[in-house]
């Protein structure tokens, strides 16, 4: 039985679809029980990132040595730096009974799949591609050779959509998150379900 534990919840898309953003919208939204995993990465700090709330800033020797202590549930290289999963957070959040959401491109998502296959994995989606350059450019974070090659990997990453439980557009904020707590709580729901019905046959099994 796992009801006591929590959910963990995997939201993917290509960057600068939106996912932090609508990520916030939830947590500001409600009473949440959601907790968010810091990843790590060694990718150069940008203006206004904080060492410990946006990411854990690692040194390209320091990554490498945790994925040589397997202290990642998954990581993978983007666009010429590294981003991982802490692996110890997300299991003892989980066991503590609260929901985890991973914010992770699509290579680290299908490690996910294989480690925890009753994860929740969510697809956030752009309206169009030229959207969602027009987000990268407009979000003022990365050069132009940098959103290219963004852009690239976007093209890449929208053609696994498919391996995702759930496909959320992103052309509004606020109902892109309201259909993502709508799918948060339908899991939960159906789990609850499941377990129960798991309950009723062992206690026949029992009598
Ligand atoms: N529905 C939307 N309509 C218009 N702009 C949006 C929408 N959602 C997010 N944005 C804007 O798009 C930009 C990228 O958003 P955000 O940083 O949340 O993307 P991301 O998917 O988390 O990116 P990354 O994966 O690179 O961290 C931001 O400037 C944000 O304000
Ligand atoms: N596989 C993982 N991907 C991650 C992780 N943390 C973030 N990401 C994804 O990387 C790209 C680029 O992020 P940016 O902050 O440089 O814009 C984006 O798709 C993120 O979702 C992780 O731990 N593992």
């Amino acid at each position: 039985m796992v009801s006591d534990k929590g959910l963990l919840i995997v939201l993917s898309g290509p960057s600068g679809v939106g996912k932090g953003t609508v990520r916030k919208a939830v947590f500001d939204h409600q009473e949440t029980n959601f907790k968010y995993s810091i990843s790590m990465t060694t990718r150069q700090k940008r203006e206004g990132e904080r060492d410990g709330i946006d990411y854990f800033f690692k040194s390209h020797e320091e990554f490498e040595t945790l994925i040589e202590q397997d202290k990642f549930i998954e990581y993978a290289e983007y666009v010429g730096n590294y981003y991982g999963t802490p692996v110890d957070y997300v299991k003892d959040t989980i066991a503590d009974g609260h929901d985890v959401f991973l914010e992770i491109e699509v290579e680290g998502a299908k490690q996910v799949r294989e480690k925890f296959p009753d994860a929740l994995f969510i697809f956030l989606a752009p309206p169009t591609l030229a959207q969602l350059e027009e987000r990268l450019i407009g979000r003022g974070t990365d050069s132009q050779e940098v959103i290219n090659h963004r852009i690239k990997e976007a093209r890449r990453e929208l053609s696994l959509m498919n391996l995702y439980d759930y496909v959320v557009i992103n052309d509004d904020v606020d109902t892109a998150r309201q259909k993502i707590q709508c799918i948060v709580e339908a899991s939960h729901l159906e789990r609850s379900r499941v377990e129960n019905k798991l309950r009723k046959l062992l206690l026949e099994a029992n009598n």
